[in-house]
């Protein structure tokens, strides 16, 4: 099969998982691994499945995923599966799937078929901790903790994850 991953990625987070699941794809599939602004939507028309990857910012996926998502062309018969990267230890399976609407409304629209989404934490730039301890309201304790659980996010484990879960997709 003709393997697409592509993934949008500001600090690096989301881009570590893409190339775990290229890697995995490409063991068996002629896969590529490209930046979402590398990619026009001709282009993804042409992939028989497409990985799509995206940070999660306030609690949705990143605009330029959602826009993508929104210029897809009608490819049936296609899949297509998610990833996501978050600073937030977890999130409910049901929440992430309220995330993954946009990637189920693209799939419901041009006839592919949606695989799921693989999800784990990533470490938020340091830029944005002060900003983000004061929005959450935790003390310096509670944040500490917050950063000790996303340091080193993702990591090798959340690499193999993403890597089996890339594998039930393609089997
Ligand atoms: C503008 C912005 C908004 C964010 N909003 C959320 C959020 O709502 N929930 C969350 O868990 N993480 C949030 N994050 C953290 C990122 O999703 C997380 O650090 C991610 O792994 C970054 O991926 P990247 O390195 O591929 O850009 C936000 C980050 C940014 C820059």
């Amino acid at each position: 099969m003709k393997v697409l991953v592509t993934y949008f990625s500001q600090s690096g987070n989301t881009e570590k998982i893409a190339k775990a699941i290229y890697e995995e794809a490409a063991k068996a599939h002629t896969a590529e691994l490209k930046k979402l602004e590398d990619v026009s939507p001709d282009e993804a028309a042409g992939y028989d499945v497409l990985f799509i990857g995206s940070p999660l910012h306030s609690a949705n996926l990143a605009a330029p995923v959602k826009e993508c998502l929104g210029a897809l062309k009608p490819a049936a018969g296609r899949k297509m599966a998610l990833f996501i990267t978050h600073f937030a230890p977890a999130y409910p399976g049901q929440e992430m799937d309220e995330f993954a609407e946009p990637a189920k409304a693209a799939c419901e629209k041009n006839g592919m078929e949606y695989k799921g989404c693989f999800d784990c934490q990533g470490y938020l730039a340091d830029a944005l901790h002060e900003m983000v301890k004061n929005k959450i309201g935790l003390d310096d304790e509670a944040w500490a903790g917050m950063v000790e659980q996303m340091t080193g996010r993702p990591n090798g484990e959340d690499e193999a994850n993403a890597q089996a879960f890339a594998k039930t997709v393609l089997d």
